[in-house]
Parts: C-alpha cells; sequence; structure tokens
C-alpha cells in the first residue's frame, strides 16, 4: 500500500548538457534552457497541488538553482533546502569535460555506453595532470565534506554512488519521509538512477536501460518500508518527456562533425 510520496528531480540543462560533455563534478550552471526547465517543473507541480516542507540538493550549483526556481515557482521560497555532496552526480573520472560524441567516435558507442549506463564499471580515475582535476579538489566546497577531500571519489560507478549515497538516505532523507514531511530531491541523472535503483529494486542489468530527462519530475509512491510500489510517473507531456529521454540516450552516440 502507498504511504509516502517521494519526488526525485535532475536539474534543469546545464551548460555542458548541452555540449554533450560529462560535466560530474565539474560545477556547471543551468543554460537558460536549464532554467526554463526548471521554473516549468515548479509551475507543474503547483499546478497539480504538490506541496514540499524540505527540499535535498547535491553541492552543485546546477541542482541548487533548479531548487531555488522550482520553490520559487511554487511560492515556496521559505522551505528550508539541505545540501550534500553525497546527492553529487557520479563522478566520471578522467572522462570529466570529453564529448560523449567523441568519445563514441573514438572508442565506440557500446564502450561509451558501458562507461555511462553499466552498474558496476568504473570509468578511469582522474590524476593530478587532467584539467579539472584542481579546479575540483581545490574547490572550498568539498572541505566541509564528512569525508576529508583525499577520501572522496577521484572515480565512480552507479554502485559506487549507491553505495555513498544510501547512508546519508537512510541517516537524513528517511526520517523526514518517515515524518510524513514531503520530499523533493533535486540531484543529478545518475544519483537519481542510483536512488531508483534502490527504491524500485530494478536488477543491475536493468538499470542501465533507464534514462532520465532534465528538469522533469519524478513522482515515487512508497510502502511502509520506502519501496516503490507504483511504476513511476514522470510527469509532464509523455511525448515529449519520450523525446528528451531518446536525445539523452543518443548523446553516446558517434556523431562526424561536419566539414
Ligand atoms: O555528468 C553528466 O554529464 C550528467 C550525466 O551524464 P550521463 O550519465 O547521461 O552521460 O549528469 P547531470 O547532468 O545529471 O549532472
Amino acid at each position: 500500500m502507498s504511504k509516502y510520496k517521494l519526488f526525485l528531480l535532475r536539474h534543469g540543462e546545464g551548460a555542458w548538457n548541452k555540449e554533450n560533455r560529462f560535466c560530474s563534478w565539474v560545477d556547471q550552471k543551468l543554460s537558460e534552457n536549464g532554467v526554463t526547465e526548471a521554473q516549468d517543473c515548479g509551475k507543474l507541480l503547483k499546478e497539480q497541488g504538490y506541496k514540499f516542507d524540505i527540499v535535498f540538493t547535491s553541492i552543485l550549483s546546477r541542482s541548487i538553482q533548479t531548487a531555488w526556481l522550482v520553490l520559487e515557482a511554487m511560492g515556496l521560497e521559505w522551505v528550508p533546502v539541505v545540501k550534500a555532496w553525497r546527492l553529487n552526480e557520479r563522478h566520471y573520472g578522467s572522462l570529466i569535460g570529453l564529448n560523449r560524441a567523441e568519445m563514441a567516435l573514438l572508442h565506440g558507442e557500446e564502450k561509451v555506453k558501458l562507461w555511462r549506463r553499466s552498474y558496476d564499471i568504473t570509468p578511469p580515475v582522474i590524476d593530478e595532470s587532467h584539467p579539472y582535476y584542481h579546479e575540483i579538489y581545490n574547490d572550498r566546497r568539498y572541505t566541509t565534506c564528512d569525508v576529508p577531500i583525499e577520501k572522496l571519489p577521484r572515480a565512480e560507478s552507479l554502485k559506487e554512488v549507491l553505495d555513498r549515497l544510501l547512508p546519508y538516505w537512510d541517516s537524513t532523507i528517511v526520517p523526514e519521509i518517515r515524518k510524513e514531511r514531503n520530499v523533493l530531491i533535486s540531484a543529478h541523472g545518475n544519483s537519481c538512477r542510483a536512488l531508483l535503483k534502490h527504491l524500485e529494486g530494478i536488477s543491475d542489468e536493468d538499470i542501465a536501460s533507464v534514462t532520465l530527462p532534465t528538469g522533469i519530475p519524478v513522482l515515487l509512491e512508497l510502502d511502509e518500508n520506502l519501496r516503490s510500489v507504483k511504476p513511476r510517473q514522470l510527469l509532464g507531456d509523455q511525448a515529449k518527456i519520450q523525446a528528451a529521454i531518446k536525445k539523452v540516450e543518443d548523446q553516446g552516440k558517434a556523431k562526424v562533425k561536419k566539414m
């Protein structure tokens, strides 16, 4: 029986989503389109009569900005926004900054699909020679985490995302849900996929075909044990949502650059 409702949201389109680059722990703001997506998401939730008592985000700007825009559109600016690195996007290691279509040309679409969607394959780690290494690990936000900077990930599989996210889910988010607070998690494609895998009991194989578009609220209905009891609902125009999912999937296709 459905006892609790929970919303997951992948942030609105970010600048590097648009450029088809692996963004991961690089802190990019929303694109103009991403701002509109987040505002539209808030309007839709308001129209449908939903309210939030607390919002959880990662410590990456695109998820925080999305939460703010959603709350503003709902007239709920006063609602607390709680941030944690444990909701950050998956750490894509040395793939960070690279263009997916170019990687598909170089390494093949299958390899890029494995990197992006397999459950337990960790991409190559980032090291100090990587152009974004210092930008990430010298960022003051990472001194605020519950683990020291040197222990923070250097690359993660989806499984490793779930391993670092679950303790936070259990200790901090679950108690709010059990208090019957209306919770929104504004996070990322892969941190939301990891949580979905856990809540819906999706197999290691089947999670590969779950793709989330930007700016679309995902409604989950959970039972007493916080397990999903109904198929997830992606709210909004279903044809547009399917097209947006296909667009994300196609980001990993090899495209020959026009001369
Ligand atoms: O890191 C990124 O570039 C994307 C996910 O990339 P894919 O797994 O879809 O390749 O994360 P998000 O935009 O949700 O923060």
